[in-house]
């Protein structure tokens, strides 16, 4: 049947907000309206007139509720082929009505799970009844339409009253389709809550929430971000986050969380190319840019106080864009908005997932995140000169921009800046190389200066050639059987050197 006039509605909702003017149209159109116990007392509130399912089906709601709609008279009102004589012969011998339309609100399951609800809480709120109202209306979509979530009230609205109160085939089936989202959806949290700490290895993920973005990492490539930055960021200027941006901004607040201190980080491509603490954000940004001005044209930055309008008017020489903090003073704001374009983000103090995946090949690999901080408290001393205090400190603070920086990686720091690194090289070698090189076209002496490196040194080259330029400390993870080659090399040339025992490989 291509056109349905609707005469029968089931609503069952768990909220029952937004519902006033879909029932004032049913009512509009005579439609009979059966309904559970607490929706049933809300649509008379309402000035509807209701048949209590229990009515239809003659049976009680029983066990709290946990059975009310499933009984043959609610799921054959719903599920018989009306173009089927032997359906409609069967339904006239049972004496089950037809139901048309059937409006669900499902118990708030990941709600439940997110309010940190007991399991017993939790358990009550896997909806049963409703999520089979919803695939039943949905197989059914020949001749009955689902509304699956209160964000499709108004849509039907609109459709039934364009249609005089009927629905046509066309719509029924993306209304089932949508059914089918949401009914995946809410089981796949069940079983992501469920399974946890078991021994079960699938990998699902159902993320309801699509923005497509202008392209992908390139123009030639589309891209969509699936998920909700609403809850992680509040937008307060700038055009859309491009595909490259939102790459960037997470590499920015992964390095933003290491500091507790006023800290800045400038990134490109996902890697430092500045990052500085100081006595306010100001300080920290005129830091973090003085290690490579150039590389910060266009950057993605990070600041883990307020901007005030002291960093704004600083900011403000700058293009960059992105700018991440927890707050904007309104001064600061109001300069910083003078570039239209410049995306500014204020950024929610919510904790992000600990695993991460990416797809590769024909499948996922997903992880842990690297949430490993080295500390002094890591550090062994392997050279016969111990690391100063200043040393140690700067040490720390190579060690944390390294870990967020591509493999292989090399950074020189000081206790309160980042000097230069070398990123993403084939060879360790070359990535010291490209620090050192760097370092010495902005100027700086690498005398006062320590070196972190993310993976073990396989040779002593690298100390060697660290040496020669000046560097007096390293941290690194150890773990080579040549280890003792470049302890050797460093004592023999007064180096102190600490080890970690923990890798820290970026790809
Ligand atoms: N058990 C059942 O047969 C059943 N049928 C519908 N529900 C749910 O009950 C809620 C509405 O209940 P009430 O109208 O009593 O407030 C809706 O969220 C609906 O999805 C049920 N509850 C849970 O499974």
């Amino acid at each position: 049947m291509q056109s349905v006039k609707i005469k029968s509605a089931l609503i069952s909702v768990y909220y029952k907000d937004r519902l006033e003017p879909l029932v004032e149209l049913l009512k509009q159109h005579n439609v009979t309206i059966y309904s559970t116990g607490g929706t049933q007392a809300f649509l008379e509130e309402q000035g509807a007139d209701v048949v209590a399912v229990e009515d239809l089906t003659a049976y009680p709601s029983i066990f709290g509720g946990r059975v009310k709609t499933l009984h043959p008279k609610v799921f054959g009102g719903i599920l018989h082929r009306r173009a089927n004589e032997s359906d409609l012969s069967e339904r006239e011998q049972y004496e089950i009505p037809p139901i048309d339309l059937v409006v669900v609100d499902l118990y708030p399951f990941e709600e439940t799970v997110a309010s940190g609800a007991s399991e017993a809480d939790v358990i009550e709120k896997i909806d049963i009844g409703g999520i089979s109202l919803i695939r039943a209306a949905a197989k059914n979509f020949q001749d009955v339409l689902i509304v699956s979530s209160r964000e499709q009230y108004d849509e039907v609205v609109e459709l039934l009253k364009e249609k005089d109160g009927a629905t046509e085939l066309a719509d029924r089936k993306r209304f089932a389709a949508k059914a089918f989202d949401i009914s995946s959806n809410y089981d796949t949290h069940i079983f992501n809550y469920l399974s946890k700490e078991q021994d079960i290895h699938v990998f699902k993920q159902s993320v309801r929430e699509a923005t497509p973005l202008r392209y992908g990492e390139n123009p030639h490539q589309q891209a969509t971000f699936f998920g909700k930055l609403e809850d992680l960021f509040e937008q307060l200027n700038g055009k859309q986050l491009s595909y490259n941006n939102l790459v960037d901004v997470d590499a920015a607040v992964a390095l933003g969380a290491e500091f507790e201190e006023p800290a800045v980080a400038i990134l490109k491509h996902t890697n430092a190319c500045g990052c500085a603490t100081g006595e306010n954000i100001k300080e920290a940004y005129l830091n973090a840019l003085s290690t490579d001005p150039v590389s910060a044209f266009g950057g993605v930055i990070i600041a883990n106080r307020t901007i005030d309008l002291g960093a704004a008017e600083e900011l403000n020489k700058l293009f960059f864009e992105v700018l991440i903090a927890p707050d904007f003073d309104a001064d600061a704001l109001d300069l910083l908005r003078t570039k239209k374009n410049r995306i500014l983000l204020k950024q929610k103090p919510v904790e992000l997932p600990a695993k991460q995946f990416k797809t590769l090949l024909n499948g996922v690999i997903e992880q842990d995140k690297d949430l490993k901080t080295e500390t002094e408290a890591d550090f062994k001393t392997v050279t016969k000169r111990e690391p100063s205090a200043e040393e140690k400190k700067a040490l720390v603070f190579a060690a944390k921009v390294c870990k967020h920086t591509k493999s292989n990686t090399i950074v020189f720091a000081t206790d309160k800046m980042m000097i230069s690194s070398g990123v993403g090289q084939t060879s360790r070698v070359d990535a010291l190389r490209q620090a050192i090189e760097k370092a010495k076209g902005f100027g700086f002496d690498l005398s006062n200066t320590v070196m972190a490196s993310d993976a073990f040194f396989p040779f002593p080259d690298c100390v060697e050639i660290a040496d020669q330029a000046g560097i007096k400390a390293v941290v690194q993870p150890g773990g080579s059987i040549k280890d003792q080659d470049s302890i050797d090399y460093c004592d023999a040339h007064n180096m102190a050197m600490v080890m970690t025992g923990v890798r820290h490989f970026k790809h």
